[in-house]
């Protein structure tokens, strides 16, 4: 669809729209410019804060290891016992604060107090009571059989297995799990540990190596009061098997997990604790690498997340802003245009809107108020049918429609009413097709009565009131066209008043002006209605008598004379005038006319003045005085 513009001059430019659509294709581009790097500098930086902090932690968490070796020596070195010590330092990262140091220290303790009077290996609860027992002096548990006798022991002791579950751990170590359960309440867990190697020699499993079975008996703590060769914080491993999660991964060395398989670890496990003593450096470096991975992969895939979905909810949001500035943008146009025309329709002009077929889709309320009518009479009728055009409008409107404008004077009338208005009709086209047609007029009333106004002006003398010479020169040359139609040759009779100057210099300007005001007066009193008397210039008069005669015209300039030597004027003050007087003669121009005429007061003045004179043709050519 096509836009209309109707209050302008035809259809809405494209090449505007065009200009607009690409400066909103600019801004949204350089929007999303904007928006890409401020993601890639919040990422750039998140990186390297990821790397900083990730370097920090792992500094601290190496140091918190390497103080915590130290203590475990110092216990090793006064303990032969060392699977003990392997079995604590499995969960060594555990013991975070000293109060557990403590309390691992006292079980240590206790345990080899224990050893010392049975030569067995016992497993206590999270109280220090036995649960079960291995009889072993290699240090190494090594017989099958561990599961069933600690089985028949916690069974005696009132235990019972709730669940079981099996996990397998990377590379070294297979776990299966127990829940146990002491007089219905949660008691700890039972570990049957499948390891493949001795610790420290990480080498990929085999069926044959998962023969050797460790079993141990965890309080509900996840403390591991007992147990060998693991490479895992079993309190994570529970955490994960609680979790239900399979983390069957091939058996390979840490070092060697594929990015992937860290990653399932990771999110499967929590962090990894792997004692540095058992593991050679490379796999201890893996083992890092997975925790910081752990530790602020997250967290940096977190932040990233955030960020790419602050910079998404960003774009979004200015997507969306731009758009709902661009739409009230609109609406604002929109707004304004119909206030626009609304304003432009409650003007006191003739407006009205028609379709193509001449037909009324809208008028304003003075085109209304005018003719005394009601939209409703005009809707849909053709415009012609209920006011009458001169010229015809139908014919208007096929101009219009051709040049796409038409503009001229013309009468609206209704009944008695007539407006005569200056009109102006707009083609608007929609779909490049004729559409509607935009009337508008201008009442001319008042511009005629100025015309009017202005031309008196310009043809009136202000002092006197009489005509001036713009409208003698005027009039005269219609006299002339006139008299040659029919023959009936009209006189000038062009009269000075004498001495004006002296009036003027002994009484004033101001008198010497009513004086002439009064002469002009008493000029009226003596012409007939058809004369035309006009204030020629100063203290010069001139009376153009049409059809008149040259014995009449000197009719009329004796009794003027007359008139005036016998008339007091304002401050009793009497003058005369003179005349001279002139007859059209067919060939003549009015400039002819006036010169003749002016020729005759020259000699009338000359003479003496208060005479007229008529300018006749002698044998020389010269004027002859008449009186
Ligand atoms: N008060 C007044 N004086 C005017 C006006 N127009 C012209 N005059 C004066 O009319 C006088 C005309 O003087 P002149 O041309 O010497 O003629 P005059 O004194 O009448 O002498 P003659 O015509 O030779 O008899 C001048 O003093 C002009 O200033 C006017 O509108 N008002």
């Amino acid at each position: 669809m096509g836009c209309l513009d109707l209050m302008g001059s035809g259809l809405v430019h494209q090449k505007a729209r065009k200009a607009r659509l690409s400066r909103q294709g600019w801004f949204l581009g350089l929007n999303v410019l904007w928006i890409l790097l401020i993601v890639f500098i919040a990422s750039a930086a998140i990186d390297l804060q990821y790397r900083y902090t990730s370097r920090q932690v792992e500094q601290e968490f190496r140091h918190s290891f390497d103080a915590y070796q130290l203590q475990m020596i110092e216990i090793y070195n006064q303990s032969l016992q060392r699977n003990y010590l392997i079995a604590h330092l499995m969960h060594g990262l555990q013991l975070e604060n000293k109060l557990q140091l403590l309390k691992f220290k006292a079980l240590f303790s206790q345990m080899q107090r224990i050893q010392k009077l049975t030569g067995s290996f016992y497993y206590l609860d999270s109280d220090g009571e036995v649960v079960g027992w291995k009889e072993s002096s290699s240090g190494y548990v090594l017989v099958n059989e561990l599961p069933q006798l600690l089985q028949q022991k916690l069974d005696k002791a009132g235990f019972k297995n709730l669940s079981k579950l099996e996990f397998f751990g990377p590379g070294f170590i297979g776990i299966q799990t127990q829940v146990l359960n002491h007089q219905d309440k949660f008691a700890g867990w039972l570990l049957n540990t499948y390891s493949a190697r001795q610790v420290g020699q990480l080498t990929p499993l085999t069926g044959s190596q998962l023969t050797r079975t460790h079993s141990a008996v965890l309080a509900p703590s996840g403390y591991l009061y007992k147990g060998h060769n693991h490479l895992v914080n079993l309190h994570h491993v529970l955490a994960t098997l609680t979790k239900t999660v399979d983390v069957r991964l091939q058996a390979k060395r840490l070092n060697e997990l594929t990015n992937k398989q860290y990653a399932r670890i990771i999110t499967a496990q929590g962090v990894l604790l792997v004692n540095p003593m058992y593991v050679a450096d490379d796999t201890f470096s893996a083992v890092m690498l997975i925790n910081r991975k752990m530790i602020f992969g997250v967290i940096h895939n977190w932040i990233v997340a955030v960020a790419l979905g602050a910079g998404a909810l960003l774009v979004l949001g200015l997507l969306v802003i731009s758009l709902l500035g661009v739409q009230y943008k609109r609406r604002q146009q929109l707004a304004l245009s119909s206030a626009l025309l609304e304003a432009a329709f409650a003007r006191k002009i003739f407006l009205a809107i028609l379709d193509s077929k001449g037909r009324v889709k809208r008028v304003n309320g003075f085109f209304l108020e005018t003719f005394g009518l009601r939209f409703s009479d005009m809707q849909y009728k053709p415009l012609d049918q209920i006011i009458d055009f001169d010229p015809a409008l139908p014919k208007l409107l096929d101009m219009a429609a051709k040049r796409g404008h038409w503009r001229g004077e013309m009468k609206l009338g209704l009944m008695a009413k007539l407006v005569y208005v200056q009109f102006d009709i707009s083609l608007v086209k929609q779909d490049n097709l004729p559409a509607l047609f935009v009337c508008s007029g201008i009442d001319n009333q008042a511009q005629r009565e100025m015309t009017k106004l202005l031309t008196a002006q310009a043809t009136m003398d202000s002092l006197t009131g009489l005509y001036n010479r713009t409208f003698l020169n005027d009039q005269m040359e219609r006299e002339i066209k006139r008299s040659e139609r029919n023959e009936s040759p009209p006189s000038l009779l062009l009269i000075d008043i004498d001495y004006f100057k002296q009036i003027n210099d002994q009484y004033g300007h101001l008198v010497g002006d009513q004086v002439l005001v009064e002469f002009a007066q008493l000029l009226l009193t003596r012409v007939r209605a058809s004369d035309i008397l006009v204030r020629w210039g100063g203290e010069e008069f001139v009376i153009l008598a049409p059809d008149t005669l040259l014995k009449d015209a000197c009719q009329l300039a004796d009794q003027l004379l007359v008139s005036i030597s016998e008339h007091t004027f304002t401050q009793q003050i009497h003058c005369s005038c003179s005349i001279g007087i002139a007859q059209w003669n067919s060939g003549l121009s009015a400039q002819q006319v006036f010169q003749q005429a002016d020729e005759a007061l020259y000699e009338a003045k000359a003479s003496g003045r208060n005479a007229y004179w008529v300018w006749e043709k002698s044998e020389d050519d010269k004027n002859t005085p008449t009186s």
